[in-house]
């Protein structure tokens, strides 16, 4: 049986997470938070996930790699030098990183590039997620993964085209690049909305999350999957098959 350690386990993520290894049937085999000794995890596990926070993870990855366990990363607000590591350690063991391990956004990214490359930047492409108040990144990892989605459809990078939160005497919208906007409040578990928008109609395509167990089962499967993958950097669509 396989046995999956978890970064961050006592968090809302970490304790959904547990539940689900044992309805896989796989070994719990413990997990770290704040203060907690990250290096000991990695020696009793196949394989850890984490979903913690930005500024742990420099360590997880690093213990990860010097021990030769796969990791899946789902902790969001990552920054470029973060991906950068990542990269790196993919050469090494196997990594995936995702804003969002459900099927249901994994199958909506897909949606999204397509719809993108099909349409021209008349239409214009605004991304909106809403979060539970204790959410502490903005925008939101999928936020980030869908507009990467909307990006590579139109055969660029989000970086290229990005426009976030707009406040003030912004001038008009350019055309061809991607809004984001984020709402904080309440218990809303994850609501992303992609709005492709052009003179006299609009197209929506959203995904609301319900429970936190379809980011934890995804977690889960993820990490049954990537235990037996030789190093490189995967992401959901490998895991699914999608
Ligand atoms: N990819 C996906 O599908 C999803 C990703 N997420 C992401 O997962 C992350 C966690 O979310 P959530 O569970 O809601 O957050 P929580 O704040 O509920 O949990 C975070 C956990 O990380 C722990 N932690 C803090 N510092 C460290 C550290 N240095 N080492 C180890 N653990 C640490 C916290 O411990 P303590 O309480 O002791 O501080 C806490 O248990 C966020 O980045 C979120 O965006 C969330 C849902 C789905
Ligand atoms: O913090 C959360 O709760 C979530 N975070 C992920 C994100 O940043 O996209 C995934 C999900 O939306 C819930």
């Amino acid at each position: 049986m396989t046995a999956i350690g978890i970064y961050g386990s006592s968090g809302r993520m970490g304790r959904a997470i547990a539940e689900q290894i044992a309805v896989a049937g796989a070994t719990f085999a413990g997990g770290v938070d704040a203060g907690g000794d990250p290096s000991a995890l990695a020696g009793v596990a196949d394989v850890l996930v984490d979903f913690s926070t930005p500024s742990a993870l420099d360590a997880h990855l690093a213990i990860s790699r010097a021990a030769g366990t796969p990791l899946v990363i789902g902790t969001t607000g990552l920054t470029q030098a973060q991906h950068a590591a990542i990269d790196a350690a993919a050469a090494d063991i196997a990594v995936l990183q995702t804003g969002n391990t459900s099927l249901g956004v994994t199958l909506l990214a897909r949606l999204v590039r397509e719809t993108a490359a099909k349409l021209g930047t008349d239409w214009d492409i605004e991304i909106v997620e809403s979060h539970h108040r204790h959410k502490v990144d903005a925008p939101s990892g999928t936020a980030i993964l869908l507009g990467e989605a909307a990006a590579a459809g139109r055969g660029t990078t989000l970086s290229e085209l990005r426009v976030d939160g707009r406040a003030g005497l912004t001038g008009a919208r350019t055309e061809g690049t991607i809004g984001m906007a984020s709402l904080r409040g309440g218990s809303v578990i994850g609501d992303h909305n992609v709005v492709f928008a052009s003179e006299g109609e609009r197209i929506e395509l959203a995904h609301l999350a319900q429970d936190r167990s379809i980011f934890a089962k995804g977690a889960v499967r993820a990490a049954l999957w990537i235990a037996s993958q030789p190093p490189g950097r995967y992401r959901m669509g490998d895991v699914l098959g999608l």
